[in-house]
């Protein structure tokens, strides 16, 4: 034991392991050896049967079926099959998720259809600490009627009004791991008489999602992070089923029109959720993600949130003795499935853990991430990881000039 007394120990990890219902699912994943992977959150592991399901639509699909795949191989139906293999991992019954474009995209379709929704109001809420793509689409979509939590008010209720439209939050926080209460804050928008828009790229597959019986709006996420959907994957829409026929919205491509091969020349919107459909779906990372929905159709959601706040409240219980400020909420109900901790070297005590082969990752100005994937992070990997990070301060080996150096991705 070298992380502090009172710590828990690699035989407590190893203890805790032996007992994880999780644990075969680590075999259905290609990692490799020299690695402790703790970047699920932001790209999700290999599972081992991705590379046979891409051949398969290269060679077999795309090589011997040609167009006729479209019908024969079911490509044509790939948006909505996806949305229905995705919808129990976010509480929504058949018919209101469709597989399409990027998070960004999508919330771009959700936000203007819900703005379309609540024709007398103007203004939209947001939190000035959300991922920035959120932030810009929301900034080019309503500039001058954008109000910020963090920023315009303290609260969510000193800026909800009658005025406002659409709230639009981040389930779980991809910078803190902060998770909020969907069910509540769903209540108290709704409330106010606007439309909840929830972004769960860091929520799903991390822990249960309700989204029906929070009765959110609309919901956005990312199929490329704790999904295992692949780089690139494709992401994913909810939409309540009650707004589906006043639903409009504004990327009026002919996938969603409601028969695209009338080739009319004008648009009609398909009924149900198809109409957020824009164009020809990008089918070679839609085999990703259909791919890694295989492993899910096998997973027990609460087991993963079991799972996942032991991961994270193992690694607190080792890293505490670090003295480095916590940045996620303690408290288990109020996080989810990262930990992040703020040091003024974060930048290079990351570079430093990767080039020992532990991936985490640094997030702007002074926060490294750690991203714990139940699916296959073990509490042995957690111990180990939190150990290269304690050799890493007390080395001081992240001071090495070589580590100040930043890419363009980071
Ligand atoms: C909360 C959140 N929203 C959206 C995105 C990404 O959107 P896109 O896939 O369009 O780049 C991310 C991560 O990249 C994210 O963390
Ligand atoms: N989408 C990403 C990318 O294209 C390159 C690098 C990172 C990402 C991410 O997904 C970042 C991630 N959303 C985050 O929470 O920081």
């Amino acid at each position: 034991m070298s992380q502090g007394a009172g710590a828990p120990t690699r035989e407590d990890a190893l203890a805790l392991d032996a007992v994880d219902p999780l644990g075969g699912f680590r075999e259905r994943f290609t990692l490799p050896k020299d690695v402790l992977y703790l970047d699920g959150n932001s790209l999700g592991a290999l599972p081992a049967h991705t590379p046979e399901r891409l051949r398969r639509m290269v060679e077999e699909e795309w090589g011997n079926g040609l167009i006729r795949s479209w019908n024969e191989a079911g490509w044509y139906d790939l948006p909505r099959g996806l949305g229905e293999r995705l919808a129990p991992l976010v509480g929504a019954a058949s018919g209101q998720v469709v597989v399409c474009d990027s998070t960004s995209v999508n919330l771009f379709k959700v936000l203007t259809a819900a703005m379309r929704l609540r024709p007398g109001r103007s203004t939209l809420i947001s939190e000035v600490g959300s991922f920035p793509t959120d932030l810009y689409m929301t900034e080019g979509l309503v500039p001058a009627r954008r109000r910020l939590i963090g920023r315009d008010g303290d609260s969510l209720a000193d800026l909800l009004d009658d005025d406002t439209a659409v709230v639009l939050l981040s389930h779980v926080d991809y910078r803190t791991g902060r998770l909020q209460d969907m069910a509540a804050v769903t209540e108290q928008v709704h409330a106010a008489g606007a439309l909840m828009v929830w972004d769960l790229c860091h929520s799903v597959g991390a822990l249960p999602i309700e989204l029906d019986a929070c009765g959110a709006d609309f919901a956005v996420g990312c199929g490329y992070k704790y999904l295992n959907g692949g780089p690139g994957a494709p992401a994913f829409l909810y939409a309540a089923a009650r707004h589906h026929d006043a639903a409009r919205q504004p990327l009026t491509g002919w996938f969603g029109h409601a028969e695209p091969f009338a080739m009319s020349p004008d648009y009609a919107p398909a009924t149900g959720i198809g109409r957020f459909l824009t164009g020809t779906p990008p089918l070679l990372s839609f085999a990703g993600l259909d791919a890694a929905l295989d492993v899910w159709a096998d997973v027990d959601l609460e087991r993963i949130r079991a799972k996942s706040l032991s991961l994270t409240s193992f690694f607190l219980r080792l890293t505490d003795a670090l003295g480095l400020p916590t940045v996620t909420p303690r408290t288990p109900a109020e996080r989810g499935s990262q930990i992040s901790l703020r040091h003024e070297g974060a930048y290079a005590v990351v570079q430093a853990l990767i080039a020992r082969g532990v991936i985490g990752d640094f997030r702007a100005p002074d926060v490294m991430r750690f991203g714990f994937t139940p699916l296959y992070v073990s509490h042995a990997d957690v111990f180990d990881a939190a150990e290269a990070l304690r050799e890493v301060l007390a080395s001081g080996e992240w001071r090495d000039p070589r580590f100040a150096q930043r890419g363009a991705v980071t």
